[in-house]
């Protein structure tokens, strides 16, 4: 029997790659960027929104979901995919990051993750199988091994002790997921910022055998310089015919210099955050619409762009909205931060086809500095 989810390398240019993930409900074309749908929603966006921005794939949170409305729960409402009215891929993080960045009183053993709710303080336990056993009831596409994501910096025994008990938690999750054919599972590297830790991670890794590797224990606070030198460290130590995932990552120069570093997907929060506190992403850059400037302001965001909600809306309207925090400023903004996001996957994409990659980058960050804001 042949797994059902295939990736495919089609083109590379440097250490940037071009490929698709081929799965049962649909193909991922990366690199990807994955918009973060926490509690079963891409917050203020109808799905089919989320769609029209370009997603093929969208990331749920197992931490959220398992505490509400409950795993169980949304298995017998016919999984995840039937709950929200998303058909195609979803990628499940495994929980841990956020047990150990949200929950109180947790504490971590061999076995797992002890925590209690955030929310109301009940007690539950997240391990290595659980983590499995949730993600297949949430019917998740792509579900992540538990791991231990530690801060940056950190003590080198520390790193040490967190990557080692991860590995195990790795070859606890491949023995748990028991090969399913319909659903892929991805390993994920820890080992801090030191290079030797990560390439016995990524080694241990790939003895057990996934069907992606993640980079973990990045995007923590660490400046910009160190996670482009650990993955620079790193990717060459991955499989080049399996994805690469690096998780929480990020801003569109990081996501940049990720792509040129041999990264293949990625997911974070910030274009929907930050669309819901008034911060617009353009080929200038940044705009603060919170800022008094734009109250006269009458020209819409970017009349070039593709977009249409960067042409229909002044800057004026949009500054009222954010400023009287209308419930459209945020629907407004956050689609037109996951469509900049998307089409700058899809640029580096045809890029990499075009093995103009290099120029693409340079010419996208010069665009960021050279307009008027
Ligand atoms: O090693 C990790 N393991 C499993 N999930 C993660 C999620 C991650 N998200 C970020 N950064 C983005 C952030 C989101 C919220 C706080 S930081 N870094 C991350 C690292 C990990």
């Amino acid at each position: 029997m042949t797994k059902q989810i295939t990736f495919t390398l089609s083109a590379t240019d440097g250490m940037a790659r071009r490929g698709r993930i081929d799965t049962p409900r649909g193909d991922i074309q990366t690199p990807a960027f994955m918009p973060v749908g926490t509690l079963g929603t891409v917050k203020a966006m109808y799905p089919e929104e989320v769609r029209e921005t370009g997603a093929d794939i969208l990331l749920g949170n197992t931490y959220h979901l398992m505490l509400r409305p409950g795993a169980e729960r949304v298995a017998k409402l016919g999984g995840l995919h039937v709950f929200m009215d998303w058909p195609r891929p979803i990628l499940t993080d495994s929980g841990g990051f956020q047990v150990m960045s949200l929950s109180k009183l947790r504490k971590i053993t061999e076995k797992g993750v002890t925590f209690r709710s955030h929310l109301d303080g009940s007690p539950y336990e997240l391990s290595p199988e659980r983590s499995i056993e949730i993600q297949t009831l949430l019917d998740s596409d792509i579900i992540m091994q538990l791991d231990e994501c530690i801060p940056l910096p950190s003590e080198q025994k520390e790193m040490e002790r967190a990557m080692e008990l991860s590995l195990r938690w790795a070859d606890r999750s491949k023995t748990a997921f028991n090969n399913q054919l319909n659903r892929a599972l991805f390993g994920i590297v820890q080992g801090g910022d030191d290079a030797q830790l990560r390439a016995r991670s990524a080694a241990g890794l790939r003895s057990i055998g996934f069907d992606g590797y993640a980079v973990g224990g990045l995007a923590v606070g660490e400046p910009q310089e160190v996670m482009f030198r650990v993955l620079s460290e790193i990717t060459p130590e991955l499989p080049t015919d399996r994805p690469r995932y690096l998780m929480g990552v990020g801003k569109p120069d990081d996501i940049l210099g990720a792509i040129e570093r041999g990264i293949d997907m990625f997911d974070c929060v910030h274009p929907t955050r930050a669309g819901r506190h008034g911060h617009a992403y353009t080929r200038f850059g940044v705009i603060n619409l919170k800022n008094a400037r734009h109250k006269d302001d009458p020209r819409p965001l970017d009349e070039a762009s593709p977009n249409p909600n960067c042409r229909r809306f002044s800057r004026a309207y949009l500054h009222h909205l954010v400023k009287t925090e209308e419930i459209l400023g945020a629907m407004i903004l956050s689609q037109i931060n996951l469509s900049y996001y998307q089409e700058l996957v899809a640029g580096a994409r045809a890029a990499i086809e075009g093995a103009r990659f290099e120029d693409f980058s340079a010419s996208t960050r010069a665009g960021w500095t050279a307009g008027d804001l």
